[in-house]
């Protein structure tokens, strides 16, 4: 299978604090690969580096295959696009939805002027909306609506590679499925490689092909997630795994949420 995204090396520090210690990975064009570990061990500084908002001091990102550089182009920039636990970091409030999607599609000249009105009423489509949306602003609708359209902006912009920091954190159990739902659609109608991170280990069964797994600023295992899940390669991995109660089995977490 053809690579999406490699990562070599990465390296972060803050002052003396090392939060990434030369991590490396590979994606396989349109998997998920699933990134857990514990609270401050270093998932969300791994998604920004790759995202391009933070670089890193040592080591590199390989989109299929360009290396990234420090300063990345336009055309880089657009082709690995970020999810967060918050809507509203992405969301400008004093815009309209329409607004907010035809930013990018202009900017990255993905369709002309004539041809934005159709495309974002496509994209809410995508994103099971309602097209009445678009006149809209942010704060006229709900938690997970603002995620959805979070999303379509992300989207809208046609990325290889989607990577979404704890997007279902916030919302309730019953729209969180709907969203891991909806996640798994879109990455088969956009091809999208996506890197998912989630401290849920049931988010995580639902949406991966592949677990990762940090521990203080290292990546300690990398497994497919029948094997992640049955037969764990760390004694890390299995405490993360024994530390779940276990639930009533249900289709997403395979008993594990
Ligand atoms: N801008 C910063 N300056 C200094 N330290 C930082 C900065 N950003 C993150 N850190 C530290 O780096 C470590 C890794 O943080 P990071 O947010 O990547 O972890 P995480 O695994 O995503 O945690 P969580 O699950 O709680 O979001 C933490 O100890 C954090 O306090």
């Amino acid at each position: 299978m053809k690579m999406a995204l490699q990562i070599e090396d990465l390296t972060v520090n803050y002052g003396e604090f090392t939060a990434l210690d030369k991590v490396s990975l590979e994606f396989q064009q349109h998997t998920t690969l699933g990134l857990v570990g514990e609270s401050g061990s270093g998932k969300s500084t791994l998604a920004r580096v790759i995202a391009g908002l933070i670089p890193p001091n040592e080591g590199q990102v390989i989109l299929g295959s360009q290396v990234l550089g420090k300063k990345r182009s336009r055309e880089q920039h657009k082709m690995i696009q970020m999810i967060f636990q918050n809507p509203d970091s992405s969301l400008n409030p004093k815009h309209t939805i329409r607004q907010i999607l035809a930013e990018g599609l202009l900017f990255h000249k993905i369709v002309d002027r004539a041809g934005v009105e159709k495309r974002c009423k496509e994209l809410l489509t995508r994103v099971h909306m309602d097209e009445r949306a678009l006149g809209r602003f942010p704060h006229e609708f709900s938690g997970g609506q603002r995620q959805r359209i979070a999303i379509a902006r992300a989207l809208s912009v046609e990325p290889s590679v989607l990577i979404a920091d704890e997007p279902t954190s916030a919302l309730d159990v019953s729209v969180q499925l709907s969203m891991l739902e909806l996640f798994n659609m879109l990455k088969s109608e956009f091809n999208l490689t996506m890197l998912f991170i989630s401290h849920d280990l049931g988010v995580i069964h639902a949406i991966s092909d592949n677990v990762a797994v940090m521990r203080q600023g290292k990546l300690v295992e990398i497994n497919s997630k029948e094997q992640f899940f049955s037969n764990p390669k760390t004694s890390y991995s299995r405490e993360l795994l024994s530390a779940v109660p276990k639930m009533p089995m249900s289709n997403t977490s395979g008993g594990i949420s």
